[in-house]
Parts: structure tokens; sequence; C-alpha cells
């Protein structure tokens, strides 16, 4: 009787969640047209955004375009929506790396594609395109890494800050150029460097357009650790950090991320009342009744 009540809750709030986190940032009623800003992308080619899910859990997703320092063309913006979308079904999921090709993060937009859709119309609709889509990665029920190597420029440092967090190797920089561009941050990119850092830090960081070195992103809170050149790679010494955090059943790994994403978006009480629901999908689940079965002490 009690699993059956559980499965029950369980459905209904997971439904619930769903409903929450598959709400896009923008639609038609902002003036949003998908397709129209898509078809304004396609011509722009070159580079993929590839996906390895691993049987550990942990997915590896691959900003490649490494001619271009893994700038963003039009179909590599449409390929990441696609792995998202990829990345939201993917229900054994815990954790996700972000990374670069070939040693170096992210260098933004394709200048060429940003050349070509210049008006104000197609760049709004590129900002909408890419903030859906990087709300939707912070949203992820899995806990992302950044793994910052080379340069984060531009979008790029945009796309790190919508990850929970960011590993920074000794030579790396992530840099907000924007102004040196004539622009502001357009991915989302303020909103969420403010939510890390304070408005004091992400103002300094925008209006100077200061080169964040990793000791410098230590001490702000925008990096969460510096990876010392060793035997292991970066990308396997990333696997390992996030071990750490991705411990245990995948239900739980992502419910846990869930009350924090409630927690940051939402009224206090509206996340109160989230903490409960998702609370309704693991209590009483598999891994809290092998816990208690055990007898499971912390010491
Ligand atoms: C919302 C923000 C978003 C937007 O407005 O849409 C943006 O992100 S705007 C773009 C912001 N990014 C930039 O302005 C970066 C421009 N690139 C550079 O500053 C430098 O390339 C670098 C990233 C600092 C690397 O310098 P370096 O190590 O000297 O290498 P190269 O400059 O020779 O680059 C190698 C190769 O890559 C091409 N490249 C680099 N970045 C881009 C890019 N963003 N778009 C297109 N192509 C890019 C560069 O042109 C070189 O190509 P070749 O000249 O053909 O060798």
């Amino acid at each position: 009787m009690a699993y059956s009540i559980w499965r029950c809750m369980l459905n209904r709030s997971a439904t619930r969640w769903h409903l929450y986190r598959s709400l896009s940032l923008y639609n038609s009623s902002h003036g949003f047209n998908a397709e129209e800003i898509k078809n304004k992308l396609a011509p722009f080619t070159g580079g993929s955004v590839t996906l390895v899910k691993g049987e550990n859990g942990i997915a590896e997703l691959c900003i490649d375009n490494p001619s271009r320092m893994n700038a963003f063309t039009g179909t590599m913006m449409m390929e990441l929506e696609e792995r998202i979308s990829d990345l939201e079904n993917w229900q054994e999921g815990k954790g996700l790396i972000v990374y670069g090709a070939k040693n170096t993060f992210c260098s933004g937009s394709d200048l060429n594609a940003v050349k070509a859709i210049s008006n104000p119309k197609d760049g709004i609709l590129m900002c909408m395109l890419m903030q859906n889509t990087l709300t939707r990665l912070q949203r992820l029920p899995l806990i992302s890494v950044a793994l910052v190597q080379g340069k984060a420029l531009g979008g790029g440092a945009e796309l790190c800050t919508a990850c929970d967090f960011r590993l920074m190797t000794e030579d790396s920089e992530i840099r907000f150029v924007h102004k040196l561009m004539g622009l502001v941050p357009g991915w989302g990119g303020a909103t969420r460097l403010i939510q890390l850092v304070g408005s004091r830090n992400a103002l300094k960081l925008l209006s100077s357009t200061l080169r964040v070195h990793p000791q410098y992103a230590l001490n702000i809170g925008l990096a969460d650790d510096i990876l010392s050149s060793g035997t292991d790679g970066p990308l396997e010494k990333t696997q390992t950090w996030i071990a750490s955090y991705t411990k245990g059943a995948a239900e739980v790994n992502r419910a846990v991320k869930k009350v924090i994403t409630s927690g940051r978006e939402k009224l206090i009480e509206d996340s109160l009342r989230s903490e409960k629901d998702i609370f309704g999908t693991v209590w009483g689940g598999p891994a809290n009744m092998q816990a208690l079965e055990k007898g499971t002490k912390h010491n």
C-alpha cells in the first residue's frame, strides 16, 4: 500500500516538475520564433556539439570547433539545443561535464554568423534561442561542471556560467569581452554572473573586460577549483572531481539538484512547496528504504 502511494506521489510530482522544467523562457508570446532564427543560423555551418553519456551517469558535452577556438557556428547553436533535450530525457543521469575541444573552452559566437545576423531583430531572436537553451542547461537535474581550459570568451564565458560549477586549468582565462564588441552579455551571462559573484564583482568584470585568471576567479567565487597539471588529463581530473558530488542513486542526486534549482529561482514560499514535492519523490523510495535497512551511520 505504502509503495503504491509513493509511486502515485512520485508520478504527480514528477509531472509537475516536468511541466515547470519544460516551460521555455521564451515562446511565441514573447515574439520568439524558433524556426525563423534556426533558418537564419542554418547556413553557418562547421564544428559540432557532441555528447557522450557515461555508464557512471556522468555525461561529457564537447564544444568542438577547434579551428575557430570552439566558436559557436549557427548549426552548433542548434546542436547544443538538441543535446540539452537529450539530457533532459536521460533519467539515469547524475552529472555533466561541459568542455571544449583541443584544450580551449569556447570563444563565443562565430563572428561570421554574428556579422550576418547583426540586425537587432535577428540578434534578439538568437539571444532568445541561446537564453532558452542555457537556462535549460542550468535547470538540468544533473550536477554540471564547466572544464575551462585555454579561453572562455564572450558567449563562451556566458556558457560556463550556466553550469553549476567551474574548474579552471592553471593557464586558462574567463573573459567577458562583450564591451569591447560594443555589446553586453545576451545569453543570460550577466544575470547568472550576478548570482555567482554578486553585482559589484559582476560590474567589475563586465565594465573592465578583465581577463579572469584562475586564482582571482577562485577568490570571487566564479571558479570552484584550479586543476594543476599532472599525470591525469584535465577531463579525467574533472571526472574524479564530479564523482565526489554524484555518489549514490541517480534519483537522489537528481532530487538534490532539483531542490537547489527551485531554491535558486523561486520565491521562498514557492520554493518551500517545491521542496516538499521533490522530497515526496524520494521519501520511502528504494535508496531511502535501503539506507534505513542498513542502519546507515554518518560518523
Ligand atoms: C553574446 C555574446 C556573443 C555574441 O555577441 O553573439 C559573442 O560571443 S560575440 C564573439 C566574442 N568572441 C570574440 O570576439 C573572440 C574573437 N577571437 C579572439 O579574440 C581570438 O581568436 C582568441 C579567441 C583570443 C584566440 O586568439 P589566438 O590564440 O591568437 O588565435 P586566433 O585569433 O588566430 O584564432 C584561431 C582561429 O580561430 C578563429 N576564431 C577565433 N574566435 C572566433 C570566433 N568567435 N568566431 C569566428 N572565428 C574565430 C580566428 O579567426 C582564427 O581563424 P583564422 O584567422 O582563419 O586562422
